[in-house]
């Protein structure tokens, strides 16, 4: 069982897991709750946009032709004849020089075809006077100019994010058609276990991998069920991952995946008669990161090192369930960073970092986020991302140009900057 593992690059450990995806099938949801969903059906303009043909600027609806000649020594008088505020609308026939009074957002009566703002008038008693010619169509929003009925606005496979959701409630689509989310179960092996709330024991440490895992889940906007074992003994774990399994849409376990003699999970892929994609991966850490399926359902064994584990969850977990939902983006973006201090260690197989990425004025920087040893805990908490050392190479320097996994893409800079004149 130990002894022939055979390490595999980690792109073709990503293909395994992807190739094993099966999408989920589609459901129908109320569109408020179908953020971070991946669209199961093309959204199509059932209107035009804008639907009438309205006012840009709150003013004047006129008629261009009655305000030809106008200049500063020669203001052309208007008389407003109705208001016409938003969600109005009036039919009336303007006659030369009249005018209505109109708000933004609201209906252009057909008979006017020019708005003259506010500020481009002089009010008088009965209405107002202009000092310039204005050409057909100033300050109009026409019906039809952003999108025509029945054009493809978001396509299938599209994720739900807020612009979207905008876009359903403009179309009326109270109800969309979405692919279902995975739901995830998260146990946690390991005899030395304890949950947050309980007070340290020698030999113990508290279990973070499960919050974290949920945490991970959460961020993806996915449903995690958190399991439990009464004892970590190998016919316990076997009865729980069976259980999983009726119940879930993948299974993460995190621990129990190395040569150690309670690393029990190996004995359980077996037990299970479940195919085994690989259990070991030319990475640090997570090198023993190993991931099975059984029928549809991936069986995904995170190491137990809390860093191996996270970046486990954001290499394969992530993108597979972005998979089941159908999504066509799974991948984190991967960008160029400059390093911002020394990495002097040797990476003779794939080395991932939890870093920090900033964004300053000169460009990405970016640096690792504390303790960076398998084990490490800490520095996933100050990290926004993993830098990624390709094998095979020596140290880096500060100044090296490095790739960076994006883990956090909510994380933001001290200073705003918006480029002025
Ligand atoms: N002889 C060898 N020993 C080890 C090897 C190896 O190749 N040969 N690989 C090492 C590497 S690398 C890693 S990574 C770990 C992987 O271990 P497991 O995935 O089997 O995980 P555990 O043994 O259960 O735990 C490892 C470590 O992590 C702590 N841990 C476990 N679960 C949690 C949790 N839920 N929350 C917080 N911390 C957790 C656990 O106490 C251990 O310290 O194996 C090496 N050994
Ligand atoms: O596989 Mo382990 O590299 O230390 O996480
Ligand atoms: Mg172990």
């Amino acid at each position: 069982m130990t002894l022939n593992r055979k390490p595999i690059q980690v792109l073709e450990a990503v293909h395994r897991v992807m190739e094993k995806v099966r999408v989920l099938p589609p459901e129908t949801v109320y569109y408020l709750n179908s953020g971070g969903r991946v669209l199961a059906e093309d959204l199509t303009a059932t209107n035009d946009v804008p639907v009438f043909t309205k006012s840009a600027m709150d003013g004047f609806a006129v008629r261009a032709s009655d305000t030809e000649g106008a200049s500063g020594d020669c203001r052309i008088e208007f008389k407003v004849v109705e208001e016409v505020p938003a969600g109005a609308s009036s039919d009336y026939i303007l006659k030369k020089n009249e005018a209505f009074r109109i708000m933004t957002g609201a209906e252009v009566p057909k008979s006017a075809d020019t708005v003259v703002m506010f500020e481009q008038s002089k009010e008088t008693e009965e209405g107002f006077t202009v000092r310039k010619t204005f050409t057909k169509g100033e300050n109009i929003a026409f019906q039809g100019e952003e999108c025509l009925k029945g054009d493809v606005i978001v396509p299938e496979g599209t994720l739900i994010n807020p612009g979207v959701t905008a876009t359903l409630a403009t179309f009326g689509y109270e109800y969309v058609k979405v692919y279902k989310k995975p739901v995830v179960g998260v146990l946690s092996t390991g005899s030395e276990l304890l949950d947050a709330g309980d007070t340290l024991e020698r030999g113990k440490i508290r279990n973070s991998n499960t919050p974290m895992v949920l945490a991970q889940l959460g961020r993806m906007n996915i449903e995690g069920r958190h399991y439990h074992l009464e004892s970590d003994d190998f016919n316990t774990i076997l009865k729980r991952v069976r259980e999983m399994i009726e119940a879930v849409d993948a299974v993460i376990t995190t621990g129990g995946v190395s040569v150690g003699d309670y690393d029990l999970l190996p004995k359980i892929y077996e037990a299970l008669g479940a195919e085994v994609l690989f259990n070991k991966v030319a990475m640090r850490p997570g090198s023993v990161t190993t991931v099975s399926a059984y029928g549809d359902t991936l069986l995904f064994g995170l190491s137990g090192n809390p860093s191996a584990c996270y970046s486990g969850f954001e290499l394969f977990c992530r993108p597979a369930f972005l998979s089941m939902m159908n999504s066509r983006n799974v991948y984190a973006p991967f960008i160029n960073a400059v390093l911002d201090e020394n990495f002097t260690k040797p990476n003779p197989f794939t080395r991932f970092i939890r870093a920090e990425v900033k964004f300053t004025e000169e460009g990405l920087l970016v640096k690792p986020s504390g303790f960076n040893k398998s084990n490490a805990v800490t520095s996933i908490a100050k990290s926004n991302g993993v830098i990624v050392l390709p094998g095979g190479t020596r140290g880096f320097k500060q100044g090296d140009k490095v790739k960076v996994m994006m883990t956090d893409m909510t994380s933001g800079t001290d200073t705003f900057r918006v480029p002025d004149k």
